[in-house]
Parts: structure tokens; sequence; C-alpha cells
């Protein structure tokens, strides 16, 4: 969701309408018109009179930036222009698409957090409008709709709310583990099941039964449409949004193509599981899922003969966004869990003293409950230096300004795109020692062995448009990783020699920064670990049930 892919993506669009400049020299010129055109109406008539822009590297003429930011891992790259420049903020352009990027917290918390108001737009996402999203309060613009949805969609899930989902997340994280031992060659399975069962049965009040439950497939599809098609606001439609009504044919028109081609997906993904929900709902059942609950008012509604604002669309859209933005983020949080667990025996080993200690395993024999949480420091450091070592949205998700803007004596116009390197902020050698090293004891004061640094910010975003979801993500991910620090072994997988050799997985750094699937070699840690797994799970299913 972040900002490589846009540059990736805007040097696809440019290359194709190259390619069309072979047979048609008149496009490429008027092409190349509406471009300079832009350019000057977008940045430099703006800037007229106003502070300086914030400083960055040089453009090159027409092109902007766009070859000089890197495709991947742009996140390094302006964490070091931020050193070279001297600045916390940097400016780049490209066909007439403005951006800054803030590489700094303090910079990201005056803009973003204290002048909230003036950054809680988004830019707009045309080619997302072509691959069939309802509306979504991710990428909606700031204005009515935005604030009606977000007005919905925020009051289930903050902190004081989400306790009404523990008995599912428990659930999940037990599933979890039972299906790592069970099928520890095919442990990803069981992560997306964690990850999709949760938000599947929030928004919808749907099960997701077993490993090969078509659910699973249907969000992995969708995490593979949304994965590859690029950032947000990169595309030549939300350059120049009449191209989405050019042919999908042509050669420039690539994006829109893969907009087609996904369309059915993404309509999958919003229709399916809410037609299911509208027939289980016909058919007398009842819920408390987000769906239910907002049918329940849009039928009263109906009845009083009273204005329903939030429509249909609006339901479905908002019930898709829970799932969109609840399922990756969790599953990709979680397979970075089970790395740093495997990379880290030592850690893997303080924080299993630490559970037994508390649980006195041996004799009382049980597993973490929720009101174990808050006796589990270390486990919840190791949570707070995963968050702080890889950042899964390095460039978090484009704010845009309102109106124009001065920091810092550096003029911000309305309209920019602003991106907070968050990665920079979680890896400021000023704040964190050794940032690359994976040490969760570091937020512990030094008259405890550790450095004092404090907790890292700007995972779950910032200001108006911070992550509504990140109570309900950050419950997910402390349950699950308490149990699986009490019931699993987590080691490095053995090679053909039969020896564990420690490797470094792959990683992608276009748009989000994920790992990719990697080989770990996952064991019950006790032998009463699954027999306790299966009978807290019997009696959670039972519950959950009804
Ligand atoms: C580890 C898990 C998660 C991470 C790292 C994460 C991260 C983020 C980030 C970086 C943003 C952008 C904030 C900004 O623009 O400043 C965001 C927005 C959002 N997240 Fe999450 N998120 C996670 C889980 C969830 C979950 C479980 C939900 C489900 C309810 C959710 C729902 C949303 C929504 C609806 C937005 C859009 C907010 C808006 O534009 O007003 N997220 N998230």
């Amino acid at each position: 969701m972040a900002q490589p892919q846009h540059i990736n993506a805007m040097k696809q669009d440019f290359s194709s309408l190259l390619n069309l400049g072979a047979s048609s020299p008149i496009a490429v010129l008027g092409l190349a018109a509406i471009v300079l055109f832009s350019v000057y109406r977008a940045l430099w008539s703006r800037n007229a009179g106003n502070p300086p822009l914030p400083p960055g590297p040089p453009a090159e003429p027409v092109l902007g930036h766009y070859r000089i930011v890197p495709q991947d891992a742009a996140f390094r790259r302006y964490a070091d222009w931020a050193k070279e420049y001297d600045t916390d903020v940097l400016f780049f352009h490209s066909f007439g698409t403005k951006w800054v990027v803030l590489n700094t917290l303090a910079a990201a918390t005056e803009l973003l957090d204290k002048r909230g108001s003036n950054y809680a737009d988004r830019p707009r996402f045309v080619m997302f409008e072509e691959m069939g999203w309802s509306p979504t309060l991710t990428w909606l613009r700031w204005g009515p709709k935005y604030q009606l949805h977000r007005k919905v969609l925020q009051p289930p899930f903050v902190k004081s709310k989400v306790a009404q989902y523990t008995a599912l997340q428990r659930r999940e994280a037990l599933r979890f583990c039972l299906g790592a031992i069970d099928h520890p060659e095919d442990w990803l399975t069981a992560v997306r099941r964690f990850s999709v069962s949760i938000v599947l049965k929030i928004a919808y009040g749907i099960e997701v039964e077993g490993r090969d439950s078509p659910w699973i497939k249907l969000a992995g599809d969708t995490a593979h449409a949304v994965g590859k098609s690029g950032a947000p606001a990169s595309s030549i439609m939300d350059r120049i949004p009449a191209t989405r009504y050019l042919p999908d044919w042509l050669p420039f028109m690539e994006r829109l193509r893969y907009a087609h081609t996904w369309r059915p997906t993404i309509q999958n993904l919003t229709g399916l599981p809410f037609e299911a929900t509208l027939k289980t709902r016909a058919a007398g059942t009842e819920n408390n899922s987000f769906v239910h609950t907002r049918m329940g008012h849009w039928d009263a509604n109906k009845a009083k003969g009273q204005v329903n604002d939030f429509s249909l669309e609006d339901i479905k859209g908002a019930a898709a966004t829970i799932v969109i933005a609840g399922n990756d983020t969790t599953a990709a949080s979680l397979m970075l869990l089970v790395l740093y667990l495997m990379q880290n025996p030592s850690v893997q080993h303080k924080a299993q003293a630490e559970l037994d200690s508390l649980l006195n395993n041996k004799e009382e024999n049980r597993l973490p409950t929720w009101s174990d949480l808050p006796n589990l420091p270390y486990t919840n450091l190791i949570l707070q230096e995963t968050y702080r070592m890889n950042p899964l949205s390095p460039l978090g998700i484009p704010h845009a300004s309102v109106a124009d803007d001065v920091y810092n004596g550096m003029f911000i116009p309305k309209g920019t795109i602003v991106y907070p390197n968050v990665w920079a902020m979680c890896h400021d050698e000023r704040v964190y020692e050794r940032p690359g090293r994976f040490w969760p004891e570091r937020y512990l004061p030094e008259e405890e062995g550790g450095n004092g640094e404090p907790f890292p910010v700007g995972n779950f975003g910032f200001g108006r448009r911070i992550c509504i979801g990140r109570a309900l993500a950050e419950n997910s991910l402390l349950i699950v990783l308490a149990t699986m620090i009490s019931t699993l072994r987590i080691e490095w997988p053995l090679d053909e020699e039969g020896k564990r050799t420690p490797f470094e997985p792959e990683w992608s750094f276009r748009g989000q920064a994920i790992v990719m699937p990697f080989k770990t070699s996952i064991t019950a840690r006790t032998t009463t670990a699954r027999s306790l797994l299966a009978a807290e799970l019997e009696a959670l299913e039972r519950h959950t049930e009804e």
C-alpha cells in the first residue's frame, strides 16, 4: 500500500506511452503537452510568492522524480536523502503529482496529528474504483461520506468494545497452534485461517470451516489482487481520470486491464459474503456481526419510513473494509512473529520462561488466557519490537493536504500527497541503538538491563486517518503470540543434511513490506501441549457457537 509501487506503476504507464509513441508521434506530443501543462498548473503556479518547497534530490525535466526514486525499498532511500539534505521533510513531483515524505516522528506528529484536519484527505483512487471496490473507508476522500463511514465503523473497534471479540480471537489462536502442530509443513494455511476467520466472523458472522474453506482462498486471491495492483493513486487513471473511459486494450492501459481482470475477485469479496449474510438473515438467523447489526438498523428505518443515510452499498463496502484492512495485515504480522521467534532462540526461551513461571505450567498445565496478558511484559515487548523492526506499511497509507501549509519555513501546497516514513522513524539511530537488531529489552529502563528506548509509533498511521482496527489487531497478535510461546517450539528447519542452518528469507518491499513464505520447523513444546490446545478449543467452540 505504500509508495515504491507508485513510482513503479508510473514507470509502467509512461513506458507504455512511449511504446505507443513509436506508432503515433502526435499522441506522444499531445500527452507531453498535457503532462507539461499539468506539472506547471499543479506545481509551479501554486508556489509563486510562497516560501520554498521542502528540499529533495534534483528532478529531471518533464519526468520530475519518476526515475530518481527507486522502485524497491524507497523508504530506505528517502531516509538517506533526509540525512543528505539535512531535513525531516522531502519534496518530490512527477507528472503533476507532488508528494512529501515525513522522515521523523516530530514532523509526522506536527503535521498529521496536530494539524490533522489539514491532512485528513486521501488522494483519489480511480483505479480502485475501476477494480470494483464499493465505498471503502480506507480509500474515501475526506468529506461527509468519509465521516459517515468512520462514524459507523469505528465504534465496534474502540478499545473498550473489542473485548466482545476476545473469545473468538482466543479460539482462533488455539486453532492456529493446533493447525501448526498437526500440519507443520502447511503452517501458512494456519496463519491465513487465523486472520480471515476473525474478520469474516466480525464483519458477517461467517464461520470458516476447516483448512480447505473457500473463504481462505478468496481472501488469498484478494490479497494477491490488491498486492499487485500497485500503490493507491498511482496509475494513469489516477493521474488523468478521463483515461478510465479509454478501451482497456490500448497498449498503455495495462493497469485498466488489470483492474478489469481482477474486478470479479473484488466483487466476489465484497459481494459473496454479503449475499450469504443477507440469506442467513432472510432465513431468520441473527447474530451480532457488523452486517447483521447494520441491516437491523436499515430495516428498522425503512419500516418507519425514515431515510437510510447509510445505504446498502455503504454497508457492503464497510463490511468489506473490515476484511480488506484487517486480514492481510494480521496474517503478515503473524508471519513476522514466527520469523523473529525462529531467528532469535534466546528471545523465545526468555518468553517461554516468563510464561512458565506465570502459569506454573508443569503443575497446573494450563494455557495463557486474556487475564494473563498484562502479566507478560516480555511477550508484549516482543510484539513492540516486531512492529518496530518491520512496519508493514513503511510509508503508511498516503494522506493528502486539504489546504496550503507551511512547516518550518517550507511550503506544502494544497493537494500534496503525504507519506510518513514510518520505517525511518523506527530505525532512527538517534532513537534506537543498532536499529537492525531484534532486541525486545531495548524498551526496558537501564536499571533493568535495557536502553529505555520508546515504543515505536506510526505503524497504525496518524491523525484523523489512524487505523480503526489497532486495538483488535493488537489483541489478536498478543493472544496468538502468548499461545504460541506456551505451546510451540519454533526452530530453523532441518536441511538435507539434517542440520538447522540459519538463512535470511525473502522479502517484498514493493508497496507493503512483507516477508515471503519461508520454511520453519514447528513442533509441540511439551507432551501435553496438543491435548491442552484440543481440550480448550473444544470448550471455546461451544462458547463461540452460541
Ligand atoms: C497489524 C495489523 C494492522 C496494521 C499494521 C494496520 C495499519 C494501518 C495503517 C498504517 C493505516 C493507515 C493509517 C493512516 O492513514 O494514517 C490503517 C488504516 C486502516 N485500518 Fe488498519 N492496520 C491493521 C489492522 C487492521 C484491522 C484488524 C482492521 C479492522 C477493523 C483495520 C482497519 C483499518 C481501516 C478501516 C483503516 C482506514 C482508516 C481511515 O482511512 O480512516 N486495520 N491501518
